[in-house]
Formats: structure tokens, sequence, C-alpha cells
């Protein structure tokens, strides 16, 4: 809450602007009503044609600052609003970014959704109906209050005992009750199950489980109906509480003051104008009716949305020392991914001389992607260390890590748009002849201007990769980390792919993980690894020599091929 407040401080000036119309808007509409009701009452005992005059034109003067302040208060209040929201984005976005390689480990897709977009918006009813109406209503009060002590004690009682328990007694009670529900917990909820049942919807359908997925998204979404139903009851509860607290003020004015008429204590001119002053004050402080469930929604809003800040970031605040080449070295590694019981590398020690290539091979599950994430400084090490030319990348911002590294993973992105745009991505300069040598090079003989779907959905798995070599193909890096760069391609392809790969990489660091262990006898080291572990380093010639678990894969391959 304390950074929503100091959000929401940087808009003070216009705050306290709109706070200021808004208590106008209420004095004026008080005023305007007491002096109708003064007027009818003087209009009875046939006062001067002057006195009906001025007191008319007070009236309009009245009527007119009421409408000209409400006009110009609802511009600056909403204002205030969306400059709040847009910093509240702005604050929340900079503080996911850091985490981004990892986040999805941790956070759903449609979680982080519902946060980002449902959230947010829920804020917006932060200073409109929770800072705002409480303040207007204590200065109109605190004005009316004071008028009314002109006539009488009793009067102005009234009135305080009204406002205090339109404003305190009656939003405390009903705010123990709102805490008991979490409308947005629900829609987040719902929210995150949508995305997942859209983007599964395949397998789904499939294996015949779309139906009981349905019956579960319908379930949650009667729990978050009920939930915002029983929200709904407790803001109706505060609206007919406060509304009735209001006329049951505004009758005891009038009754107190019919009764002090009575006794010769009130002028009974005065007794239309006060019950109007009731009346009118009261409709200030409607709002108010809200500000319970809108505090608790914020405060909800505020509790989701500061999920991140509690976890304490490394300081990254050196950049990567520009070299010619780098030498990778990596010390006792261990890495350990959020909540798994077992590190998934253990100790591991390598080096990647500088302009080498390196394959790592081994089991699938042996952590070998693991390891080239943490060598692209995408996740940190539990401990050990990765050094590039001797510099600990553990305080590197990643993207001076990143303007020397070309980096390929298992799957990449594709964003929907053209291939153009697709591959701008990884040289926003390049001329539209470098874009199609680049496709070229990758034998995808794509127009620039064809679509591609969201998550590349109308290219085939082999396309998808040779359109993520292209954008590699664009790429200038002095170390090159790749994941199994041609899975998805038929032999031929890959033949061709991979001697123009091997030309354009030439001079820089190579690792590159592959599970196919014929033809490595070209590359300077191989690396097998195994449950987390690294097995054997070597040539191809000295691994084969040593006839250890390289030679028992290589041989299975053999067989079976
Ligand atoms: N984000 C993650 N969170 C938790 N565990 C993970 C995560 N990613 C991978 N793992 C686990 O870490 C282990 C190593 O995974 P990794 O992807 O590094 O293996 P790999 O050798 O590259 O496998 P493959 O050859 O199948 O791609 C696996 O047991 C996997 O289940």
């Amino acid at each position: 809450m304390q950074t929503l407040i100091d959000l929401l401080w940087h808009e003070k000036r216009d705050a306290l602007y709109s706070v200021g119309l808004g208590a106008l808007s209420g004095l004026t509409a008080v005023a305007l009503f007491a002096m109708s009701g003064y007027m009818i009452s003087k209009a009875a005992l046939a006062p001067p044609f002057y006195t009906i005059l001025i007191l008319t034109s007070f009236l309009k003067l009245f009527g007119a600052v009421k409408s000209s302040s409400r006009y110009f208060e609802r511009v600056i209040s909403h204002r205030v609003t969306f400059q709040a929201l847009s910093r509240i984005r702005l604050h929340f976005f900079e503080q996911l970014q850091p985490h981004v390689p990892q986040l999805f480990s941790k956070y759903r897709s449609g979680d982080l959704l519902a946060r980002f977009v449902g959230d947010v918006e829920a804020l917006q009813n932060f200073f409109l109906r929770v800072v705002y109406p409480p303040l207007v209503t204590a200065v109109v009060f605190l004005a009316t209050i004071f008028f009314s002590l002109f006539f009488s004690v009793w009067i102005a009682l009234a009135l305080l005992i009204g406002i205090l328990l339109v404003s305190v007694v009656i939003p405390v009670i009903l705010s123990k009750r709102l805490t008991k529900y979490d409308v947005l917990e629900k829609r987040a909820a719902l929210s995150t199950e949508t995305a997942e049942y859209f983007a599964g919807y395949r397998d789904l359908r499939l294996h015949q489980q779309a139906k009981n997925k349905q019956q579960s998204l319908e379930r949650l979404q009667h729990m978050y109906e009920q939930e915002q139903h029983r929200n709904s009851r407790v803001q109706v509860w505060s609206q007919t509480l406060n509304a009735g607290v209001a006329s049951f003020s505004a009758f005891a004015v009038l009754a107190a003051g019919a009764y002090l008429v009575s006794t010769g204590e009130l002028n009974g001119l005065y007794l239309a104008m006060l019950t109007l002053v009731a009346l009118t004050s009261f409709e200030s402080a409607i709002p108010l009716a809200n500000t319970p469930t809108y505090f608790h929604e914020s405060n909800q809003a505020m509790e989701r949305l500061e999920f991140l800040d509690k976890e304490p970031l490394p300081i990254k605040d050196h950049s990567l020392l520009v070299a010619e080449s780098y030498t990778l070295m990596v010390n006792q590694l261990i890495y350990s991914y959020p909540e798994a019981l077992r590190p998934v590398l253990n100790n591991i020690s390598l080096t990647f001389p500088a302009g080498s290539s390196t394959v790592i091979v081994g089991a699938s599950g042996s952590g070998k992607s693991t390891l080239l994430q943490l060598l692209a400084g995408m996740i940190m090490p539990t401990s050990g260390e990765i050094l590039y030319n001797g510099q600990d990348i553990s305080n590197v911002q990643e993207e001076s890590l990143w303007q020397q590294t070309g980096i390929q993973l298992q799957s990449s992105h594709f964003f929907y748009g053209t291939v153009r745009e697709n591959l701008a991505l990884a040289h926003a300069s390049a001329t539209d002849e470098e874009l199609q040598q680049a496709l070229e090079k990758a034998q995808l003989p794509l127009d620039l201007d064809a679509s591609v779907f969201e998550r590349g959905e109308n290219l085939s798995g082999g396309e998808k990769q040779r359109l993520s070599l292209a954008r590699l193909f664009l790429q200038r890096a002095k170390v090159w980390l790749l994941d199994e760069p041609f899975t998805s391609m038929d032999s031929f392809t890959e033949e061709r792919l991979s001697s123009e790969l091997k030309q354009h990489l030439n001079g820089g660091t190579v690792i590159m993980i592959s599970h196919k262990l014929n033809g490595l006898e070209e590359v300077d080291q191989i690396v097998v690894m195994d449950h987390g572990e690294i097995k054997e380093v070597g040539s191809f010639e000295e691994l084969v020599a040593r006839q250890g678990l390289f030679y028992e894969m290589l041989e299975i391959e053999n067989q079976i091929v």
C-alpha cells in the first residue's frame, strides 16, 4: 500500500486541485439548497421584491459554481487516476523485467496477465473511490456542522453523529466482513486456467479431456461469481445503511428543528433551510458507501502486484569487458532449480578456450540445456562461478553479455507479424538484402512479407528452427551457444546448414548441444554429461580410444543407424 501511496504522491498537485474542486462543488450544492429552503420560507412572509431578487441571484451563482467546479473536478481527478495508473504499470513492469528468464518457472502466464492487467486496472478506483470521497466529505461536513452551530447545537450534533456513523462505524464493520472475500484471487485462478485451456486445447481434444477441463473451468467461474456476489452483497448493505443513516439524520434534524421552533429556540424561517442542508450534505457522503469495498480491492491488488518485490535480486552493475575473443570457464558450478530437492548440475568445472568448438552430449535430462542457460547468463548459479576471459558474470549486466553472444535455445519465440519483423529482432537495422541473405543461408525460401502467426503456428518445426537460425546468421557474436539447432531437419538440409553455420561462426567460441554423436570428429572438445555431472571430456578420437560412456553411446547410435 505504501508503494501505491508513493506512486500517487507524484500527482499530489492535481490530486489537491481535484479535492479542492470537489469540496467547492459539494459546498456550493449545500449552499444552493440552503438558499432555496431559506428563499421558500422567506417568500411565504411576502418580503420586498429586491430580497427575492438577491436570493435568486445567489441561487444562480451557486448553481453555476457547482456545475463548473464539478466539471473541472471530474477532468482533473480522472487525469490523476490515469497518470497514476500509467506510473503503476511502469513501476511493476520494471520490477518484473529482471526476473524474466526465470519468471515462467515460478508463475503461470495467465496469472501474470491477471496481475498486470486486471489487478492494475482495479487500482484505478484507489484515488477516485478510496482517497477522494473521505477528504471531500470531511471538508463539506466540517463546514456544514460549523454553519449549523450558529442555529442549534442539537442540529449540529445530529449531523455529527450521522457522519460518524457513515464514515467510520459502517465502513469499519463492513471491512471486517470484506476481508473474508478475495475476488481478485478467484479471478486470477480463472484466467490462469483459461489461458492454459486455450494453449492446450488441441491436446485436450486429442486425449478427450476437453470436457473435464471445461468442467473444472466452470467450477472456477462459479467460485468467482459467488465471490463477486458476496462482495456485492456487502456493497449493497453498505449503500443501504449509508442511505438509511442519511435519511434518518435529515429526519432527526427536522424533528429537532421542529421541537426547537415550538419552544421558540429556533426561528421557523430556518427550519426548511437546515433540513435541506442536512439532506444535501449527506449526498456528498454517498460515495463513502463504496469506500470499504474499493479499499479492500486496492489492498488485495497491491499485495498481488508486490509479489516480486520480496525477492532481492543480485546487483549487476558491471559491463562485460569487450575483447576480440572469449575463453569461458566454469568453476565448481552447482545449480538447483527453485524449489527442487536436488541440484540439477553438480560441481561442474570446464574450460572452453577462445575460438574453440565444443559439443555437449549426454542423455536427456542430464543438464545440458541448464548448463547452456547458465553460460548465457540467463540463470544464476546456486554456487560456483562462470568466467568470460576471467571476468565473473554474476555481476555483469545481461545486455552487455548478450551483445557478445549469439544464443539459440531449444525453442524460440515467434511473434505475430511478418518474417521481416521476426528477423529484425536479431538485427534491427538490417537491410532487406541482408535479411534475404540470412534466409537463403538458413535454406528457408520465405518471402520477407509472409505472415507469421502467433508462436509461429503456421510454420513447420523445421521452418521454425531455420527461421531462428536465420536470426543467428544476422548476428556477429564472439561466443555462440546453440541448443540442438538441427533436431527438426532432414539430414540433407542439416548437412548444408551445418557447413553454412560453421563458416558463419568461424573464429568465435562455439558451445553446442547435440544428440548426434557421429560427425563430431572435427570438434575440438566433446563434453559428456550424465545426471548433472561431467563424465568425460576430450576429442572424438580420445573418447573413442578411452572406450567409456561416449564410446558406448556411439556404439548404440551406430547400431540404430
Ligand atoms: N525450469 C525448470 N524448473 C525445474 N526443473 C527443470 C527446469 N528445467 C529443467 N528442469 C529439470 O532439470 C533437469 C535437466 O534439464 P535440462 O533441460 O538441462 O536437460 P537436458 O540434458 O538439456 O535434456 P534434453 O536433452 O532432453 O534437452 C531435468 O530433470 C529437468 O526436469
